[in-house]
């Protein structure tokens, strides 16, 4: 039986402060000044369900594991608890209209498409989540201006009848040379989470990162795996070494094949659109919480006040110390820091990134870095120290081979697979890694390589990639008839 609703009714205040998820109710008044969203979120469901609202931001386990036994009050008899009717704002219903109708899967042709869906169908809230970039996302599309700026020097008369797309990463053997990089907050997406995206990377023979602010708990994602595939593991230092010391330690244990220290974020950046969307416009009072604190900066902020921007050079014997697993720093995004990594002996590897233009604004595309750094590796005999991966702004097969060609061992997607997910499920990010296999394959025969160990830098003119005003030739008439993706009822999506 448990707890009646009318009783957790009760204790919905700051003195006396129950909430329930997943059906058990818990005492939560100690924790308001310690919540890293602040207080005002958890007030608002005092008393009440908050169930809904939890799950996307926190892995199932969190209150089990961060909250004291004396403050777990038990089952609650669900039946019992008043159920708020929930009345859609016009908004919500022009949404829940277009998830209606939105196209239908054999429809997306490209990585975009998934984009253009997502956009319509995903909660304000998850869309700023997902979207959103640091500043004025200058540096988001660099990511993607940058691609388009190197030209590939095709090769002919090469028997390419036979493609391969196998390669290795981390000694690793993987179908194609990309891999599911560390997003947050899975379930924003999709009421499943990351599993969806390690169901779909092992139907593809694709390598999975799991991220430390997976709204799935880490069990669930390395449950979900089979023993076939290969997942690594993306690290957020904490400030307390010892929770850092366990979670790395776990995470070997479990299989984790290699450890990404992200080294970008000492603070995550400032995403306006998740800011915005986050607290429902300029001057909420909810912007402002108890303690004054200002919690205005979306949930970037509220999950990662534990990020210890102390973070340096000096802690990587540490992390040596600790686990065997190779250890990589991801958001690397300078040639001197790449030089000084690769003399590092506690570092077998980095992911040029600037964190899909999530951080700092104006930090340079990898691939930009990319055809900067390994000449200079070259020169100073040290290409074979690290394995390098790139990141950010990857949407086409050609981008993937512009990638290897200059050198990368693989690339990381972040957004496209999330956006698959949010539209379609795992059938989406399945599709999605279907049309980069299509697109991978044929860019493989027309530039005339049969294996990725043949793709190199003869392969590429990047005499453009330095001109950051030239922008792609506008070509206005094909602007004019080129037809993107519509759905009756959106306009142009
Ligand atoms: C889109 C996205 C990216 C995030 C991400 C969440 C989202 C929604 N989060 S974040 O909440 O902290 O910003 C992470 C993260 O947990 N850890 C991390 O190392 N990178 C994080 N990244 C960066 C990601 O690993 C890639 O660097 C980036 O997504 C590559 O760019 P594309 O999205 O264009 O592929």
């Amino acid at each position: 039986m448990g707890l009646v609703g009318a009783e957790v009714a009760k204790h919905n205040s700051a003195d006396s402060c129950w909430v329930i998820v997943h059906g058990k109710a818990y005492d939560v008044t100690e924790f308001l000044p310690e919540h890293p969203g602040g207080s005002k979120i958890i007030l608002k469901y005092a008393g009440k369900d908050a169930t809904e609202e939890f799950d996307p931001i926190h892995p199932p386990d969190t209150l089990d594991k961060y909250l004291p036994e004396s403050k777990h009050k038990g089952p609650v008899d669900m039946s019992t608890v008043e159920v708020e009717e929930k009345i859609a704002s016009p908004d919500e219903e022009e949404r829940l209209e277009r998830v209606k109708n939105k196209p239908s899967l054999s429809q997306c042709y490209n990585l975009m498409d998934f984009e253009a869906v997502a956009k319509g169908v995903m909660k304000k809230t998850a869309w700023g989540y997902y979207s959103s970039a640091s500043d004025d996302e200058i540096t988001l599309r660099e990511n993607r201006s940058a691609y388009q700026r190197l030209w590939f020097r095709p090769r002919i008369l090469v028997d390419v009848t036979n493609i391969s797309l196998n390669t290795k990463m981390l000694s690793t053997l993987t179908s194609m040379p990309f891999y599911v990089t560390a997003t947050a907050l899975g379930k924003l997406g999709h009421p499943e989470g990351e599993v969806v995206l390690t169901r779909a990377a092992n139907m593809h023979g694709v390598i999975q990162m799991i991220p430390t602010l997976a709204s799935c708990s880490f069990g669930e994602i390395v449950d979900a795996a089979t023993d076939k595939q290969t997942q690594w593991f993306q690290l957020y230092v904490n400030k307390d070494r010892e929770v850092t010391k366990k979670i790395v330690q776990h995470a070997e244990k479990r299989g984790c094949k290699a450890l990404f220290i992200t080294v970008d974020a000492p603070q995550l950046g400032r995403r306006e659109k998740d800011m915005r969307s986050k607290f429902g416009g300029e001057g909420s009072s909810v912007q402002k919480d108890d303690d004054g604190v200002d919690r205005s900066q979306g949930a970037a902020r509220a999950i990662s006040s534990f990020i210890d921007p102390g973070l340096s050079w000096k802690d990587l014997p540490w992390f040596r110390s600790i686990t065997s697993m190779p250890i990589l720093l991801k958001g690397v995004q300078c040639v001197e820091d790449v030089v000084r990594a690769a003399k590092d002996p506690n570092v077998d590897g980095l992911v040029l990134s600037n964190h899909g233009g999530r951080q700092l604004d104006f930090a340079p595309s990898a691939i930009e870095l990319l055809a900067e750094v390994m000449p200079v590796l070259k020169a100073q005999g040290l290409e074979r120290k690290l394995e390098i991966f790139v990141d950010g702004g990857v949407r086409r097969g050609t981008d993937i081979l512009k990638a290897m060609c200059l050198g990368a061992k693989g690339v990381g997607i972040g957004r496209p697979f999330l956006y698959a997910m949010s539209g379609y499920g795992q059938d989406g990010v399945e599709r999605a890694m279907q049309l980069l296999r299509d697109e991978l394959e044929m860019g493989m025969r027309l530039l005339g390589c049969a294996t990725i160990e043949e793709l190199g830098p003869h392969l590429l003119d990047t005499r453009s990639l330095g001109q950051h005003g030239n922008g792609i030739p506008r070509d206005t008439l094909m602007e004019e008839v080129y037809d993107g993706l519509t759905v009756p009822g959106w306009g142009k999506s």
